[in-house]
């Protein structure tokens, strides 16, 4: 990671889908890295670190606040910051950072704070979101919480658990439903927490340096759709018959061009949209061909927060394709696809 900053994993997902799991299953493969685990718990009870202290290694710092939703922000600062002295001051050994959230818990506010905090930003970087989901429950966690489809929202990666206890139908689909909610991140299936350290740490989701590739499969399930989209990767429709039962409200969708964005125009655009809609936007993240610049522009988001970034170079003869994909809770998809196309040079 650049500049010596310490990468952070938020592991997030619903009470009980296994978090605590997958997390001592990691602890136990990530050999020779030193991990710090921050266990952010809702309850007096401390039994997940107990767990974790009576396997591993690891330094565990317990956090036991009240309100998730109005604490978190100021205890997780105070509590980053403190690690990031020790560090420096050789007190305390470890790479990287690993946040196992409170099941009930929207993961916006953790995430947030990488980027809010300039004494976070300035030792820590936010790697990747990894969202468990509950094979068994998922579908009514999504249906009746809100928290549950944020924390979908949020994800990088998005692992199914207990996917054992259900028949393979019902996991394909509840995987199609995650996918419509964020074709951003990739899925897995995962037995009782095993999963290669390669999908959980350095997944570089935050990361605007890193060589960010939008998975091109995202497109087949933007059903609604079709007219920024000329390649015609129409053929997944949704003709699933779980698909239009639900209303999640936290959707996503995807733009796409081959002609170059005007750099002011995009830049007013989208500072009146995180203006307007901010709070609803839970992560954005594009791929841009820029007029004037001959690199890819990566462009990234939470909420009102942005940033942008140069990218690496387009290849000669390259389709200069841009690429930007929305999560969200009820957004004016054809406001912003029509406001992006206004954006075009
Ligand atoms: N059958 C099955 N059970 C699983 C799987 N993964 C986890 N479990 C079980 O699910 C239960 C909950 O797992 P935890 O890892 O404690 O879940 P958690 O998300 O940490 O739970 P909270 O901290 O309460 O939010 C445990 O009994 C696990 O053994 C799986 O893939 N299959």
């Amino acid at each position: 990671m650049s500049k010596g900053l310490i990468p952070v994993t938020i592991l997030t997902g619903f009470l009980g889908s296994g978090k605590t799991t997958l997390l001592k299953r990691v602890l136990s493969e990530a050999h020779g890295q030193k991990i710090a685990v921050i266990e952010n718990e809702f309850g007096e009870e401390d039994i997940d670190t107990e767990i974790l202290v009576a396997d591993t290694q690891e330094q565990i710092i317990q956090m036991n606040n009240g309100c998730v939703c109005c604490t978190i922000r100021e205890d997780l600062r105070t509590t980053l910051s403190d690690l990031a002295a020790k560090k420096r001051r050789g007190e305390l050994d470890f790479e990287r950072v690993i946040i196992e959230t409170t099941g009930v818990a929207d993961p916006g506010p953790v995430a947030q704070t990488f980027f809010m905090d300039d004494e976070i930003a300035e030792a820590y970087l936010l790697d990747g979101v990894l969202t468990l989901v509950d094979a068994v429950h998922a579908t009514q966690q999504l249906d009746s919480r809100q928290e549950a489809r944020r924390q979908v929202g949020f994800a990088d990666q998005i692992f199914i658990s207990k996917a054992d206890l259900v028949d393979s139908a019902a996991v394909d689909a509840l995987s199609h439903r995650l996918k419509h909610m964020n074709p951003r991140a990739p899925q897995q299936r995962v037995h009782f927490g095993e999963v290669e350290l390669s999908r959980v740490l350095d997944l570089r989701g935050f990361n605007l340096n890193a060589k960010l590739e939008i998975d091109p499969d995202f497109l087949k399930v933007d059903d609604h759709h079709h007219h920024h989209d000329h390649d015609h990767e129409h053929g997944e429709h949704c003709d699933h018959p779980h698909h239009h039962v639900h209303d999640d409200d936290v959707k996503s969708f995807v733009f796409k061009s081959d002609r170059a964005f005007n750099p002011a125009k995009l830049e007013d655009f989208l500072g009146a949209i995180v203006q307007v809609y901010g709070p609803k936007l839970l992560r954005y993240k594009g791929v841009l061909n820029m007029k004037g610049t001959d690199k890819r522009v990566i462009f990234q988001g939470v909420h009102q927060l942005m940033g942008s970034d140069l990218g690496p170079r387009w290849m000669p003869g390259e389709k200069k394709t841009s690429k930007m994909v929305f999560i969200g809770i009820d957004l004016p998809k054809e406001i912003l696809l029509q406001g992006l196309e206004g954006c075009l040079a």
